[in-house]
């Protein structure tokens, strides 16, 4: 039976909540397409125990969509289409403890958060896949992402073996322990837009030989190695991001660096056991989802 209409407004006056994973992307390969579901990278990645809380409240039949990050009035394009695609208005506030533009997903996981929340709150009936075609195609459009959001949806070390959303896209992963440790140290931002809107055949060719190599033994290890190799091999390394990975290398870690930021991220306690100051976190296994409804 469907819902009456008094039902549903009943029901769209509460907040809703959803957690996503951040996503680092160790490696990736640019696969364009003019249906951005269809669009996407192939490429590995962790995703975190850290990540984007979104809060999303209906707006009034008046008011537009409205983004919050941290409190503070922001732009994120990926929402916003995502919330026009939902073809709903709401206010969304975007929590997070990562740095953003920092190679983290935030942008990715604001949209796939608010998507989620979206269906909950104004009881749209997609089904997960459909809202993460939804997200996906809004950071697509966005240029802001390309494979954070299929990742972030799956949560774990995501392989992304074929490019899209589902039902295109295909995902594999890498089996690991829940808590294991993950440490990392931003320097500073760096725009993925600019980035993806560039010249992008080098760094996709160096991401087809780093998946071709993990996939000859796909371990957390290996993961890293190949990462590392592609941040050399696509002339992605600033001069502190080097050295980083370099230290940490040498005190017999494995670091590489998160795409696309100025970020380096290791395993265990590399960074510490290099003399670095880092952030800790963990790998998150589960996906993103909804988390609870705030009544306040
Ligand atoms: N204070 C801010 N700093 C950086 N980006 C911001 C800020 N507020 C909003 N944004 C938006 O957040 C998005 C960041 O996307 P991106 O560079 O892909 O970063 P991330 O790696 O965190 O996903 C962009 O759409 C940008 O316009
Ligand atoms: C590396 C990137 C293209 C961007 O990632 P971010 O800067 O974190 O939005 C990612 O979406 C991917 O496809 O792997």
């Amino acid at each position: 039976m469907s819902t009456s209409d008094g039902e549903r407004s009943e029901r769209t006056a509460t907040p809703t909540r959803a957690f996503v994973p951040g996503h680092i992307t160790g490696f990736f390969s640019v696969h364009p397409h003019d249906d951005p579901r269809k669009a996407g990278s192939r490429g590995t990645g962790l995703a975190l125990a850290d990540g984007v809380m979104v809060t999303l409240t209906p707006a009034n039949e008046t008011a537009a969509t409205t983004i919050t990050l941290g409190g503070e009035p922001a732009e994120m394009d990926a929402v916003t289409r995502t919330l026009d695609t939902l073809g709903v208005d709401a206010h969304v506030a975007v929590e997070t403890p990562l740095p953003v533009s920092a190679g983290f997903g935030v942008s990715g996981g604001a949209a796939l958060g608010a998507a989620l929340a979206a269906n909950a709150c104004f009881d749209l009936e997609r089904t997960e896949n459909e809202l993460v075609g939804v997200a996906h195609a809004a950071e697509v459009t966005a240029g802001t992402g390309l494979g954070d959001v299929v990742a972030q949806a799956r949560g774990g070390v995501p392989i992304r073996m074929e490019p899209g959303a589902p039902p295109h896209g295909a995902l594999d992963g890498i089996p690991v322990r829940a808590d294991r440790r993950v440490e990392f140290v931003s320097f500073d931002g760096r725009s993925t837009e600019a980035i993806l809107g560039g010249d992008t055949d080098g760094l996709s060719a160096a991401g087809e030989r780093a998946l071709a190599t993990l996939r000859e033994g796909p371990t957390l290890q290996r993961m890293v190695s190949c990462s590392a190799a592609f941040a050399r091999e696509a002339e992605l390394l600033t001069e502190r991001v080097e050295t980083a990975i370099g230290a940490v290398e040498a005190a017999g870690g494995a670091a590489s660096m998160a795409m696309l930021g100025e970020t380096v991220f290791a395993l265990d306690t590399g960074l510490t056991d290099a003399g670095y100051e880092p952030a800790t976190c963990t790998i998150h296994p589960p996906g993103a989802g909804i988390v609870g409804i705030d009544s306040r």
